[in-house]
């Protein structure tokens, strides 16, 4: 529930679109009374044969509730979709918001399959929320309190039943049909997410899931899950179909017992026979607006979880990080220092540290490596000075300033990254290259483009997703293509050249190396091949210092770089 008041709350932000659709609401269904009621009377009065000029009036009515009734029901449509569709925008807004600086860490909660699931299917699903559970039940019990009381002026016995009818088919049923609702929504819900999650994962793992020859066994899994979703949508819409079913056979119900007891009121005289047909309609259309509550309980469950899901993974916010008000303001065009300060780091849910007290300097425009085998925390180094991750132990400083006081826009402002595994979009080599520098014109970038060997690209060639249709050398030139339009003062090199065949790895380098020169530069690698030309190389092992030097100075200690660099040269051999 605590859920729901706070999407509630989200959602008052278009209050005035919401009272808009309320008083339509209103508006519509009370017309609808009118119109049958008078619609009734006007029958009866009709078979009485009265002189026309009597029916005027009447007539003027129906004719009155019938144009307001189609106008307001429009209007109401029209208002309360637009209210759904303003809040589902700012909800999207509001999650993507609180989700955009947890991210990377909120990957080691989350499959990425079930945070898609949750960011997408779940505030898809509350648009339910406004349309069938928040202000349905408000226009109903208006319209069954102003009918009542109309009805109440001719028989205070019809006025009951009428209350009756409207607490079993407004509130009780729609309590009923909450325990049978929760159990099937439950389920649906976990066979939704399944499927999104296996659906993810096929999609992500194809290529390898088809040279391990998985394929098919992921697809019969994907089957078997889309299989049991269907069965639970079926149950679901059994459950709803005869919520819907049993609340109209209760409102003929009522419709019948305030026929009965009109005729017999009729027959003593105490009522008259022309307000029978009135009565009875407007019984019968008042029941109109109770109806969809029968909905309600299928809705309100399916919400209340969309929204716990939603608020779930924004609840890491309760504990944020130190976020910095004000950025000290560092020029980027000139070069930038890095140190680390006995810095230790335990990720988020992990047993052990990534980092052991790490201290190093990287002076301005100097160049080192970190070195180490696979685990060792190469990468949570790159993960803490990119802000990626808060809450680790002792200092990092970026030129004076504590990378604490930096907010994570200015902080990742000075670093261009490379990577083993740059990201292109499915886009043309033009948006993927303005992506590191918005202002660039096209002759900037084909200059770029032909300084890292890649002249053969135009900028309109269309590149698929991942950078697919380049090699991997053409890959990583973009990349540096791309370092060299941020043009920031540190560069981050992550593998640059890993997964290369010798030849290209040389061209790549020979790219890559001439624009580092201004740079402050720190490269991770567990290959230990062209680190001669590196100014300082630290060795990691389990996330500690345990060496630092330059190549010479290690290779002569004879210590651990000089065993990985001979197991290396070993392995070649
Ligand atoms: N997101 C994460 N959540 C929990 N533990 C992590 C996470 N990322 C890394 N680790 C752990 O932190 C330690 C250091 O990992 P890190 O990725 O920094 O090593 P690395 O030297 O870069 O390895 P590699 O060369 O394989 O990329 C490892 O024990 C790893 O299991």
């Amino acid at each position: 529930m605590k859920e729901l008041i706070q999407l509630v709350k989200v959602m008052l932000v278009e209050k005035k679109l919401i009272m808009l659709s309320i008083l339509l609401g209103f508006i519509a269904a009370i017309s609808s009374v009118g119109l049958l009621g008078s619609g009734g009377y006007l029958i009866s009065q009709a078979a009485l044969h009265p002189p026309l000029y009597t029916l005027t009036v009447t007539i003027i009515l129906v004719r009155f509730f019938g144009l307001t009734r189609a106008a307001s029901r429009y209007a109401e449509r029209y208002f309360s979709h637009k209210a759904t569709f303003s809040i589902l925008g700012r909800l999207r807004v509001y999650f993507y918001d609180k989700i955009e600086p947890l991210a990377p860490a909120l990957f080691s909660s989350y499959r990425s399959g079930d945070l898609l699931s949750r960011v997408v299917a779940d505030v898809e699903k509350l648009q339910f929320f406004f349309l069938r559970v928040f202000y349905p039940p408000l226009v109903m019990v208006v319209v069954f309190i102003t009918t009542g009381i109309i009805i109440y002026t001719f028989s205070v016995a019809m006025a009951v039943v009428l209350w009756i009818g409207f607490l079993i088919v407004g509130v009780a049923l729609p309590t009923i049909f909450t325990y049978f609702t929760e159990n099937i929504g439950s389920n649906l819900r976990q066979k939704r997410s399944q499927l999104s999650v296996e659906i993810t994962e096929y999609l992500f793992g194809f290529t390898d899931l088809r040279t391990n020859l998985r394929l098919s066994e992921k697809k019969n899994t994907i089957e078997k899950v889309s299989d049991e979703l269907i069965n639970e949508q079926e149950k679901d819409g059994v459950v709803s179909g005869s919520g819907e079913s049993v609340s109209l056979t209760l409102a003929y119900l009522t419709a019948w017992v305030v026929l009965v007891i009109g005729v017999i009121y009729v027959d003593r005289g105490t009522l008259d026979g022309v307000f029978l047909a009135m009565l009875v309609l407007v019984t019968l259309t008042v029941f109109e607006s109770a109806t969809p509550m029968a909905a309600i309980p299928g809705h309100m469950e399916e919400s209340k979880v969309a929204s716990r899901r939603l608020f779930q993974i924004t609840k890491q916010e309760e504990k944020p990080p130190k976020k910095a008000e004000v950025s000290p303001r560092i020029p980027t065009d000139q070069p930038l220092k890095v140190k680390f300060q006995n810095v230790s780091f335990t990720y988020p849910n992990a047993w052990r540290k990534a980092l052991k007290n790490v201290s190093f300097q990287v002076n301005e425009k100097r160049k080192i490596a970190i070195v180490g085998a696979s685990g060792s925390g190469k990468s949570s180094l790159f993960n803490l000075l990119l802000k990626f991750y808060e809450g680790y132990e002792g200092e990092i400083s970026l030129g004076n300033h504590c990378l604490h006081e930096f907010r994570e826009e200015e902080a990742r402002s000075l670093f261009s990254v490379v990577s083993q595994e740059n990201h292109f979009f499915n886009d043309t080599v033009r948006a993927n290259l303005l992506l590191a520098k918005p202002e660039a014109t096209d002759d900037e970038l084909l200059n770029v483009l032909s300084n890292v060997s890649l002249s053969q690209l135009s900028l309109d060639d269309v590149l698929i997703e991942k950078g697919l249709s380049l090699s991997g050398g053409e890959r990583q030139r973009l990349a540096i293509a791309r370092m060299i339009l941020k043009d920031a003062p540190i560069v981050l090199l992550d593998e640059p050249t890993t997964g290369l065949d010798s030849i290209t790895e040389k061209e790549v380098q020979s790219v890559l190396w001439p624009h580092l020169e201004q740079k402050t530069v720190i490269l991770i690698t567990h290959r230990l091949v062209g680190l001669e030309k590196m100014d300082d190389i630290i060795v990691l092992d389990k996330g500690e210092v345990c060496e630092q030097g330059s190549y010479d100075e290690l290779i002569e200690q004879k210590g651990p770089f000089y065993d990985l660099k001979r197991l290396e040269l070993e392995k070649v051999m």
